[in-house]
């Protein structure tokens, strides 16, 4: 693992890390923020997944994340969305393969070479981050919409190991919308059960442990009704009793001015679970 950068940020220190994965079998990034800590201080971590298109800058450049992670002591960690390189397929559309990888395990050819997001998040880059910075091992889980879609899933099948949820503007139902559609026919081909085993609203009509998740939705999102619904989570957990709070913003679009604009009340909800 190396350092390519580190920032000073309200106390603590913005860096980025490239290292070698084995999971996707190829050189990724991410990006870590430490708040400011006494030197045997361990903290918990609040891992964000992107959204189609971002790598591991967009959040740490457009969300104002840090002063609210280092208020709350809280490390923020923000990976890539998909593995990259020039051996790493790829497809001219920006909602498929690099960039775009869904947080799942693909085991369709050519992408299940290298396309293991599920994996690579769950396992190696907790574990990495574990054994390389000032964790206590507590984690939680946030994202933004295909990133989003990727927090509510890996929150959902685990939640022995993540404290919480939250999502700005989620895919809550890919299976069910033309981006995760496309996604899952590529990556999962047409078995049912696995594009089950990868959506929220499947995942909660099954869930036996009940995270607290929290969710942020803009009206003026353009992606709304055709790719977002949120109704489908909303009436999904009254119909189960799964603890949800949906937020719906009124005017707010897509962006990470949306984001900045809640990042603070996402990150005070996560650390009320955390220090559980
Ligand atoms: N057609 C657009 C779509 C890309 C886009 O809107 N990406 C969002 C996430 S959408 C769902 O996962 C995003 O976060 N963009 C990066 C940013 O910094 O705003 C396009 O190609 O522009």
């Amino acid at each position: 693992m190396e350092i390519i950068e580190k920032h000073a940020s309200f106390g603590g220190s913005q860096e980025v890390y490239r290292h070698q994965s084995i999971a996707l079998n190829c050189s990724m990034k991410f990006s870590i923020y430490l708040p400011p800590h006494d030197k045997d201080e361990r903290l918990p971590v609040l891992y964000w997944l992107s959204g189609l298109t971002c790598n591991e800058q967009n959040f740490i450049t457009k969300a104002g994340a840090q002063k609210y992670a280092a208020e709350h002591k809280v490390i923020i960690v923000a990976p890539d969305t998909s593995p990259r390189g020039e051996d790493v397929p790829d497809h001219a559309d920006y909602d498929l393969g690099q960039g775009a990888g869904f947080y799942v395990n693909a085991t369709k050819a050519p992408w299940s070479q290298h396309f293991k997001m599920y994996d690579y998040i769950v396992e190696e880059l907790r574990n990495l981050i574990d054994l390389n910075f000032p964790t206590n091992q507590v984690q939680s889980i946030m994202g933004h919409s295909m990133g989003g879609h990727g927090a509510l899933v890996i929150g959902l099948k685990n939640p022995e190991l993540y404290k919480s949820i939250s999502a700005f503007a989620p895919i809550v139902a890919p299976s069910q919308v033309p981006w995760g559609k496309k996604a899952f026919t590529h990556y999962l081909g047409e078995t049912e059960t696995l594009w089950k085993s990868y959506d929220a609203i499947e995942l909660i009509k099954n869930a036996e442990v009940h995270l607290p998740i929290l969710v942020d939705q803009g009206t003026a999102d353009d992606f709304l009704e055709e790719q977002l619904r949120p109704k489908l989570l909303s009436d999904i957990c009254l119909e189960q009793e799964y603890p949800l709070t949906l937020n719906l913003r009124e005017g707010y679009d897509h962006s990470y001015y949306f984001i900045a604009s809640f990042i603070e009340k996402h990150i005070e909800f996560h650390s009320k679970f955390l220090a559980k």
